[in-house]
């Protein structure tokens, strides 16, 4: 039997949900739980500030109000939430209370029913049929096809060449995904191309701001999103059912989503398997072009790290690393330097979530029905939890030191039953680029350049990063 999908779903048009929040607003007032302290005048500005400068405005607004303190957004009261005890009560302890769907309702037009935007007991029977796919055998047998990605894409740098680094890694993780969870190639054929192409632009979507996303209309972003959106179905049903008809089966996700039962014999039906690989490539690849991005950032900026993981990485042969090599802790100081970009940059920077009950977090109170969201890119800069919570210090991350990190204190991939089903796959992607740009060259920052972060929808460099690689020295 096919796994029945989400009850309700929130409404698509900016109208309707301006009409769904007032009700909601309504109903909070006569329940007459207040919401958390914070600052509810100045919406629209603050909506802007929030914009251009959210660790700015959530570190202020922290320092002022504790660590749940409520924004008023243009029509709504938005609490945040930060710091370890927020983090685990939100993730872990009270899970259960906090929402996905309405938190990352902008997401369904586009991604439909996928684990991102789904909740309950549909939520548990899809991800307890997908996280084989995850297991560490299937994650390790896609290293090679990494490894050939990898060698494709950097086979044109050479020492003295200016690049985005951005735009190479986008493309670069967004071709590992395609082949390594639905089964394109690419090169293969043009309809293969076409889906990457298509998914790119109906991404483009996402990189607007809040209101271009309110929109609609002919020559919208919306516009151009669901027509991009109705071009990758074609194809996405397409290869669905033709790999039903003739059997064909791979390496690949799709592949096993198709043929996937739990023990009651409950498997997913071909919508659902589009929306699972849909929010798959949509998760999957920005998360790790952005901390790619962000590690070479940050090692540019500290030379003395930049040569202890280069001596790190000539202790191996100069064939790519293997699985046991890289998931096993050989570049342990490799592993240190991820995680700490991971605090400085977590690319997927906030949950939102809605709270079904009216609870307390962190000890404050907050109603029932209300808009939440932790924020790891602030908590990870608290300057109560973390000493210099700004400055780039993998040594946060020895072996020693690591213990000490309060509980709920570090959350990159969230937490509790939900965390992030790709974390191995990505740590893996992301260990096994950097091991071989590592092993030939150095990449420094083009001279006056600024990093500017773009925040919409994962955390980036704004406008690309551009680089000049040399030589590892
Ligand atoms: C550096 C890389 C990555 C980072 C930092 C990251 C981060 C996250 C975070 C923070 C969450 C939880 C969001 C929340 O609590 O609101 C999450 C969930 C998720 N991630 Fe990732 N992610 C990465 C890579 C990937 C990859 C490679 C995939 C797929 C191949 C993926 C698929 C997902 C999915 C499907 C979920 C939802 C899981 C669920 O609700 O059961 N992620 N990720």
């Amino acid at each position: 039997m096919a796994l029945t999908g989400p009850a309700t779903s929130p409404a698509a048009s900016p109208l309707a949900r301006m009409r769904d929040d007032l009700r909601r607003q309504a109903r909070q007032r006569r329940a007459g739980v207040p919401y958390p302290p914070g600052d509810t005048h100045g919406a629209t500005r603050r909506i802007i500030t929030l914009n251009r400068r959210p660790l700015h405005t959530l570190l202020d607004a922290y320092e002022r109000h504790g660590p749940v303190f409520t924004l008023r957004m243009l029509r709504a009261e938005v609490v945040f939430a930060l710091g370890p005890q927020a983090n685990h009560e939100i993730l872990v302890s009270q899970a259960s209370n906090f929402l996905w769907r309405e938190g990352f309702r902008d997401l369904i037009p586009l991604l439909g029913d996928g684990l991102l935007t789904i909740d309950g007991a549909f939520h548990r029977q899809s991800r307890k049929i997908m996280l084989p796919g995850f297991h560490r055998e299937r994650i390790a047998g896609a290293l090679g096809l990494m490894d050939g990605e990898i060698e494709r894409a950097i086979a044109a740098w050479r020492p003295g060449a200016q690049l985005d680094l951005y735009h190479w890694t986008r493309e670069l993780a967004l071709r590992i995904a395609m082949r390594a969870l639905f089964g394109l190639d690419p090169d293969r054929s043009r309809a293969d191309l076409d889906a990457a192409e298509e998914f790119e632009r109906a991404l483009g979507f996402y990189g607007h701001d809040v209101l271009m996303q309110m929109l609609r209309g002919p020559g919208t972003p919306w516009r151009r999103m669901r027509g991009a959106r109705e071009h990758l179905d074609r194809l996405i049903f397409g290869e669905i059912e033709r790999r039903r008809r003739t059997g064909e089966r791979g390496e690949d996700l799709l592949s096993l989503l198709l043929d996937a039962e739990d023990e009651d014999g409950n498997h997913l039906s071909d919508e659902h398997v589009r929306d699972e690989v849909m929010t798959l490539l949509f998760a999957g690849h920005d998360t790790t072009t952005a901390t790619i991005c962000f590690l070479v950032y940050e090692l540019a900026r500290a030379p003395h790290e930049r040569a202890l993981l280069r001596a790190e990485r000539r202790t191996l042969p100069d064939a790519a690393p293997t699985f046991e090599q890289l998931a096993g802790g050989a570049l342990p100081r490799l592993d240190m330097a991820l995680d700490e970009t991971l605090r400085l940059w977590p690319p997927a920077w906030i949950g939102p979530r809605r709270s079904v009950e009216a609870t307390t977090v962190a000890g404050v109170p907050v109603p029932a029905d209300t808009f939440i969201n932790y924020v790891s890119w602030a908590s990870h800069r608290l300057p109560d939890v973390w000493e210099d919570p700004h400055a780039f210090v993998p040594d946060r991350f020895s072996e020693e030191r690591r213990k000490t990190i309060p509980k709920g204190a570090y959350v990159p991939f969230g937490g509790g039953s939900r965390t992030c089903i790709g974390m191995r796959f990505g740590q893996l992607e992301i260990k096994a680029i950097m091991a071989r740009i590592l092993r030939d060259f150095d990449v420094e920052l083009e001279p006056g350049w600024k990093l500017r972060v773009s925040q919409t929808p994962t955390l980036g460099p704004r406008g690309g990063m551009p680089v000049r690689v040399q030589a590892a020295g």
